[in-house]
């Protein structure tokens, strides 16, 4: 307790610039990574379709993968934080350890019995133990061996999970998003990343850099996820509709936007409802204050609707036309730059299907991709961008690239 009060102490009196992100592109000062960690071990050929990967990665080489994705932030003079850093340290907080305790044990799962067992084992460990515990999750077999009467722990195969393990915490843009200054905690659509959301609240709640962030979004229970959320330019906000984000998601987040100043016009975007496309970010990134990195399939049937403020607390839904158009319109700029992804669709297809449109700007013209995408990265680069390659063979096999794989957390305003 002392040691936190002396460290909160000491954060007021240096206190860290409010951050803020109000566009793609401006300048990254501070962005949020996972380095992946044991919880990708728990992935195997029985499970990984649930848990959302696309194989069973080397987990070796993806963090070596992942060494060198931070290495190439920290060289252009971005601050990179590591979730499970934050999480540590959130976790000296009482409040927050009573928290994550709350969001693992599963009651459903384990019974009255197992359950309690598990909540005082949980609360016995220390910051660090308990992090892992809820980054890697528990098998049965992995409970502390006191409970071994367990009648649910019994009829359980040991290599059971009573605490899920979340591999996708690696895809840091989707549990959390900045808008302007203000943090949303989102709400995520499928099962196996639900609790993601757990451990990015108390981090935004208790670590104590985050003690003056205000939060965007409320508690809003309706699916949004940051892959979905492009923030085309300050004040406009994209959102894609599809198979994570929900209509109603989109409404609620763009009503709640609209209501705190955040943005003036919120684009719903419709996507195909499938894994290829799951999110807005999977077929479009921004690559510059006027451009934008795009699948091809897609460059001609991306619809918006365009919602604003009525004035009165309630939005004015638009009639839907051309993304492009109504992007360009609500940024005030003549038009929004399409850079594709190959013209041949075989190609642009297999560059799609590996993030080769997931692209993280690190300053207006500056991406970090993958390498792999080679004609993605030509084209870009025969458009001025320049690219910062990076290996994901691993890392990749989660279907998810640069992006994805970003939380940014300060961009400096664009000039
Ligand atoms: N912003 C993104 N495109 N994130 C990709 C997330 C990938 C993750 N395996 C999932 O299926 O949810």
């Amino acid at each position: 307790m002392t040691a936190h009060i002396t460290q909160t102490e000491s954060v007021d009196a240096a206190p860290f610039p409010a951050p803020r992100v109000d566009s793609e592109v401006g300048p990254l000062r501070t962005v949020l990574l996972h380095r992946p960690g044991l919880e990708l071990k728990r992935l195997t050929p029985r499970n990984n379709d649930q848990l959302l990967f696309d194989g069973v990665p080397w987990v070796d080489r993806a963090q070596e993968e992942h060494d060198a994705f931070a290495e190439v932030l920290r060289s252009r003079g971005v601050e990179v934080l590591l979730l499970a850093d934050l999480l540590v340290e959130a976790l000296h907080d009482d409040r927050a350890r009573i928290a994550g305790i709350h969001s693992a044990v599963n009651e459903r799962r384990l019974g009255i019995d197992l359950a309690d067992a598990l909540r005082s084992h949980l609360s016995s460990c220390g910051p660090e133990q308990l992090a892992t515990a809820l980054m890697t999750g528990m098998t049965f077999e992995e409970l502390p061996a006191a409970e071994g009467a367990s009648l649910v722990r019994k009829m359980h195969h040991p290599i059971d999970f009573a605490v899920d393990p979340l591999p996708n915490l690696l895809f840091t843009r989707d549990s959390s998003v900045w808008v302007g200054d203000r943090v949303a905690i989102t709400s995520l659509a499928m099962p196996a990343r639900d609790r993601e959301t757990a451990l990015t609240d108390l981090i935004y709640a208790y670590h104590s850099r985050f003690r003056r962030t205000g939060r965007a979004y409320g508690a809003h229970s309706a699916p949004v996820e940051g892959g979905d959320v492009l923030l085309l330019a300050p004040g406009v906000l994209a959102i894609g509709v599809g198979e994570r984000t929900t209509p109603a998601g989109a409404e609620s987040f763009a009503r709640s936007a609209l209501a705190d100043g955040l943005a003036h016009t919120v684009l719903a975007v419709p996507i195909t409802q499938e894994r290829a496309t799951m999110h807005l970010d999977t077929v479009c990134t921004m690559v510059d204050r006027d451009a934008v990195v795009m699948y091809p399939a897609v460059r001609d049937n991306l619809f918006a609707y365009p919602v604003r403020s009525d004035g009165n607390g309630g939005v004015l839904v638009d009639d839907r036309r051309p993304f492009l158009e109504a992007a360009a319109e609500a940024m005030g700029i003549e038009r929004l730059r399409v850079i594709d992804t190959g013209l041949d669709p075989v190609t642009a297809e297999r560059e799609q299907w590996d993030d080769g449109n997931n692209t993280l700007a690190v300053a207006p013209g500056l991406v970090v991709a993958y390498e792999r995408n080679v004609e993605t990265n030509e084209r870009l680069e025969a458009s001025g961008i320049e690219v910062l390659r990076i290996s994901g063979s691993e890392l990749g096999s989660g279907r998810g690239g640069p992006r994805c794989m970003s939380c940014p957390i300060d961009r400096a305003p664009l000039a």
